[in-house]
């Protein structure tokens, strides 16, 4: 019996760009579009961190008494609790924003895992099925902070198109404060500082490396309104589908 496959045509997108930038605002409009699928390179980063290996692992680095918290779960069908320790993301977050070779060291255990784990999805995405799907083009979007800073656009075979996503700095660092009122104007400034400035991304991203082979769109968001931005979404949404016709 002969099998038909069908495959449908996906066209893959890296958004990449610094904190507070609007790479999130930028998927909220996405998300009202039809044929697009965002993944979140931050949850991946979330499910990883619960891995026992990745536990040990940063526990050996950063100390356990450091970077985890106990949590009671269920540990059998019998509704038994259990104690177990997890990874408390401030609490490791306050010591790598603030240290360049702690840093360092988290991204040596999480870019590979990550990494890893987006292939894989995109994998799932782009194989044919047997049954007969959609003609139009699915937009499978890869949300990740730290893409050139990881080396993705370089070590995963599967872009098609980077988005660099820009604002500057004080823009940003305002941005931060409103929305994580945790944090300090030093705290945020670090954590701004802990990645590529906007220069820096953007000439990563159009070195010749990756841009002879994958489309390259820089998108400024210092606006202050949502509106002002979506007008500039419209215009980047169109170029795209005609990039895909
Ligand atoms: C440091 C951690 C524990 C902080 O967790 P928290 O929940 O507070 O933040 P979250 O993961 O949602 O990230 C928020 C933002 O911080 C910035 N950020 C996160 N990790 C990094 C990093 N390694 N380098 C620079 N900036 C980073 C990004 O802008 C990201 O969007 C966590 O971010 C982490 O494990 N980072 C290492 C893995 C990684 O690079 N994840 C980002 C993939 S895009
Ligand atoms: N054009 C804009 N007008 C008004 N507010 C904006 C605009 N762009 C972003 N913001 C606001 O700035 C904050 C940061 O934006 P957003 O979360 O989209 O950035 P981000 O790049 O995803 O940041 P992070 O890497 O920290 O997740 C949000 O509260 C968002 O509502």
């Amino acid at each position: 019996m002969t099998h038909i496959e069908y495959k449908r045509k996906v066209r893959t997108i890296g958004i990449c760009g610094g904190i507070g930038s609007g790479k999130t605002t930028l998927c909220e409009l996405l998300r009202n579009l039809k044929n697009v699928e965002i993944i979140n390179a931050d949850s991946i980063g979330h499910h990883v961190l619960k891995e026992p290996k990745t536990i040990t692992k940063l526990c050996e680095l950063f100390g356990e008494q450091n970077i985890t918290t106990t949590n009671e779960v269920k540990v059998n069908e019998s509704e038994e609790l259990g104690i177990t320790k997890v990874i408390d993301r401030v609490k490791l977050g306050n010591i790598v924003f603030s240290d360049k070779k702690k840093m360092e060291q988290l991204n040596q255990v999480m870019w590979p895992r990550i990494g890893d784990e987006m292939v894989s999805i995109w994998k799932e995405k782009t194989k044919p099925s047997q049954t007969k799907e959609e003609e139009s083009t699915l937009f499978l979007f890869f949300e990740a902070a730290v893409l050139l800073e990881a080396q993705w656009h370089l070590q995963l075979n599967i872009w098609d198109e980077l988005w660099v996503v820009c604002a500057d700095k004080v823009k940003a660092c305002a941005r931060i404060l409103k929305r994580n009122s945790h944090l300090s104007a030093e705290q945020a400034s670090a954590r701004i500082d802990a990645q590529m400035d906007n220069e820096k991304r953007i000439a990563t991203a159009q070195d010749k490396k990756i841009s002879s082979k994958v489309h390259i769109e820089v998108i400024w968001n210092n606006f202050d309104t949502i509106k002002e931005f979506q007008d500039v979404f419209n215009d980047i949404i169109e170029k795209m589908q005609k990039r895909a016709a």
